[in-house]
């Protein structure tokens, strides 16, 4: 489908073009780019509402600055529709998140204009700082350093280390722009989202501000010393207006605003001002997440990545299955968290951040003194977990594979070591899909796999992860002071009926799928529903495979393992998680601990970074999709054959 630019954005190329206009154009720059990401979005789908709250900030961000030269960094990057439009990639834009096509995050790879990859909340004034006193050190005195972070990112513990180093550099010229629209994904959490408000509606501050800011503006052509004594009146003012020190100038930030973020021309105004301001600075802006289009505005939530829509009349596309289907694994670990909870009082959610990624917002509304956003903070939401167990709650810490691998040590050492039985639900475990390689969840199981005092569990449906969790928070098993880790893909799992009825499990035993005699096909997961087809596939070619769900990769089932390796001397474990160190090494390890000679193959995530795609492309590229499990089969067999 044909998208055409407007007539002003279809003359910019790279941001030298933007320049080129006159300011009085960027109002109708502004729109322009607005509809354009409105009319993309809304047939290729993605991150939609973040882009829209910055397309005045991301005009005016390039129109002042000169990029790519000076450096600009989009925290998180889900925001960064516009930037990557305005930045050579418009006419390609339409192939964003797609196998092959351009990412949905900025990377250094895909153009000069990303300065900084991201992905991960709350890296970009870390990053930024880096690359100021980087360029100090390479003597660029007039390279500029911003990193724009939206208010739920800036709950992230990184922004605050970053922030506190950033103070101590007096003479680093970094500028921050804090986007505030009280919205993460979900609507923001925490003190810090209580005190932006304030300082936000706080109108005496703002009024007096306004005045000296335009005193300050109006000195600004006086030189130096005239603006200090202008800045020094500001700052008794603010200290004395706010009765306490602003949070950002108390760690010696220079702190501007609020102002309004889609003020364009006003925004324009403004970094020019404080492109001349020497030191750390922050720039709070006020915005509105979906800004410009009714429905992202009402529901900002839903319209944080809505997939695809009508754009005229807000409908979201949605495929209505005339036949029951099953029900994501997220919908399953919500639903059945709130049923354990009712059944056992101690049972307690915890999600950073991600309270409608995971579904912990059934939790969250069914007894929400219950369920805990602690906002982007894995690290504090894993020792929050470890603090409440020591008092005897059965903590579900659910955690995207891929952000808790911030929160590791914190599992080592305020979990593990402690010997203490919080239960790890990690979603998104495996390729991610979309979202690309910050987001695949590959590294899970060989990361947990190797703590001890943790046991590490795989769901192949949605019964199964039912019956895990429903173990995992048994008395029997929260006194074996073993940490639990369950770990399920982002995606649908394989039973329309799937309130089944709770079935404890025995810690560590995997079962037989399927009986065989050429070949063994070992799985761990979802999977291994892969091998279901993969042994229709090769019983069609007259190979006989038997298959075994592991259901635990720690502790192994010993037993079914001495089974397989006695019986078959062709063995293949499939896994959804890295090579290195993953499932298909536990069994490697297994089977030279016991002497064992079978030939085996692993079939897994490679070591190297697989880019984005849908699941089953990037599983196909891996070799681990039906087609490729029964092609390994096959070869496996048939080689004996002919050596
Ligand atoms: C470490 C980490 N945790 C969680 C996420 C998931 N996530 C993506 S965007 C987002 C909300 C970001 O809020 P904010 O920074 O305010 O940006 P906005 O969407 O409001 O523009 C979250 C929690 C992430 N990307 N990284
Ligand atoms: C940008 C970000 O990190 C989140 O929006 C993430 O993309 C959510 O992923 P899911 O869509 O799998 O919940
Ligand atoms: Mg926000």
């Amino acid at each position: 489908m044909l998208i055409t630019p407007g007539k002003l954005l279809s003359q910019i190329n790279t941001p030298d073009d933007l320049r080129k206009f006159d300011s009085a154009d960027l109002p109708q720059v502004s729109q322009e780019l607005r509809q354009y990401i409105i009319d993309l979005v809304s047939v290729y789908g993605g991150h939609f509402g973040a882009s829209l709250g910055v397309v005045e900030l991301t005009v005016a961000l390039h129109y002042v600055f000169n990029t790519p030269t000076d450096q600009l960094i989009w925290d998180v990057g889900h925001q960064a529709y516009g930037h990557k439009i305005l930045t050579g990639r418009r006419e390609v834009f339409h192939t964003n998140r797609l196998y092959g096509g351009i990412s949905g995050f900025p990377k250094r790879k895909e153009s000069p204009y990303d300065a900084f990859g991201v992905g991960h909340s709350s890296t970009s004034i870390s990053g930024a700082l880096g690359m100021a006193v980087g360029a100090q050190l390479k003597g660029l005195k007039n390279q500029h350093s911003i990193a724009v972070i939206g208010d739920g990112a800036m709950t992230g513990g990184m922004a605050f280390e970053a922030m506190n180093h950033a103070g101590s550099l007096a003479n680093t010229n970094m500028l921050i722009i804090l986007n505030d629209n009280c919205m993460s994904i979900d609507p923001n959490v925490g003190a810090l989202k209580e005190y932006l408000t304030d300082i936000t509606t706080s109108h005496t501050y703002n009024r007096v501000k306004e005045e000296v800011w335009n005193l300050l503006g109006k000195m600004s052509q006086f030189g130096k010393s005239a603006r200090e004594i202008v800045s020094r009146v500001e700052d008794g003012l603010k200290a004395t207006l706010l009765r306490q020190s602003n949070l950002f100038e108390s760690l010696n930030l220079r702190y501007f605003g609020p102002i309004d973020g889609h003020d364009v021309d006003h925004l324009v105004h403004v970094l020019n001002d404080l492109k001349d301001i020497p030191g750390p600075k922050l720039l709070h802006c006020v915005t509105v997440k979906g800004k410009g289009f009714a429905p992202a505005e009402k529901d900002q939530t839903k319209w944080h990545a809505p997939g695809k829509f009508d754009k005229i009349t807000g409908e979201i596309f949605k495929k209505i299955p005339d036949t029951p289907q099953p029900p994501r694994y997220q919908e399953v670990f919500g639903h059945t968290l709130v049923e354990l909870a009712e059944q056992n009082p101690k049972v307690v959610g915890v999600t950073p951040a991600m309270p409608s990624g995971s579904s912990m917002n059934l939790l969250m509304k069914a007894m929400p003194e219950r369920a805990f956003d602690v906002g982007i903070a894995e690290q504090h939401a894993v020792t929050f977990s470890a603090g409440m167990a020591t008092q005897g709650s059965v903590v579900f810490c659910n955690i995207y594979s891929t952000f808790m691998q911030r929160a590791y040590d914190q599992v080592v050492h305020d979990v593990c070591i402690q010997e203490l039985p919080v239960v790890f639900c990690l979603d998104r475990a495996g390729f991610a899909g979309a979202d690309g390689p910050t987001h695949h969840g590959a590294y899970d199981i060989a990361y947990m796999r190797c703590i001890p005092n943790m046991i590490v569990a795989s769901p192949m449906n949605e019964q199964e992860l039912r019956n895990m969790m429903y173990t995992a928070q048994l008395d029997e098993t929260q006194n074996g002071k073993q940490a639990f880790t369950i770990r399920y893909p982002r995606g649908e799992g394989m039973m329309p009926q799937w309130r089944t009825p709770f079935e404890k499990l025995e810690i560590g035993k995997g079962r037989k799928v399927k009986d065989g005699e050429d070949v063994a096909i070992l799985t761990i997961g979802h999977i291994g529903n892969y091998a279901v087809k993969s042994c229709q596939l090769l019983e069609n070619a007259g190979i006989s495979a038997a298959h075994y769900d592991l259901r635990f990769v720690k502790p192994l089932d010993e037993e079914l393992l001495h089974e397989v390796f006695q019986k078959f001397d062709k063995v293949i474990t499939v896994e959804d998680g890295c090579l290195q160190g993953g499932m298909g090494s536990a069994v490697l390890e297994f089977m030279v601990d016991h002497g064992y000679t079978s030939k085996l193959k692993r079939l897994g995530i490679p070591d190297r970074i697989v880019e984005h795609g849908e699941q089953i492309e990037l599983h196909r590229e891996c070799g681990f999709d039906p087609e490729g499990i029964a092609k390994t089969a096959r070869e496996m067999v048939h080689a004996v054959v002919y050596s």
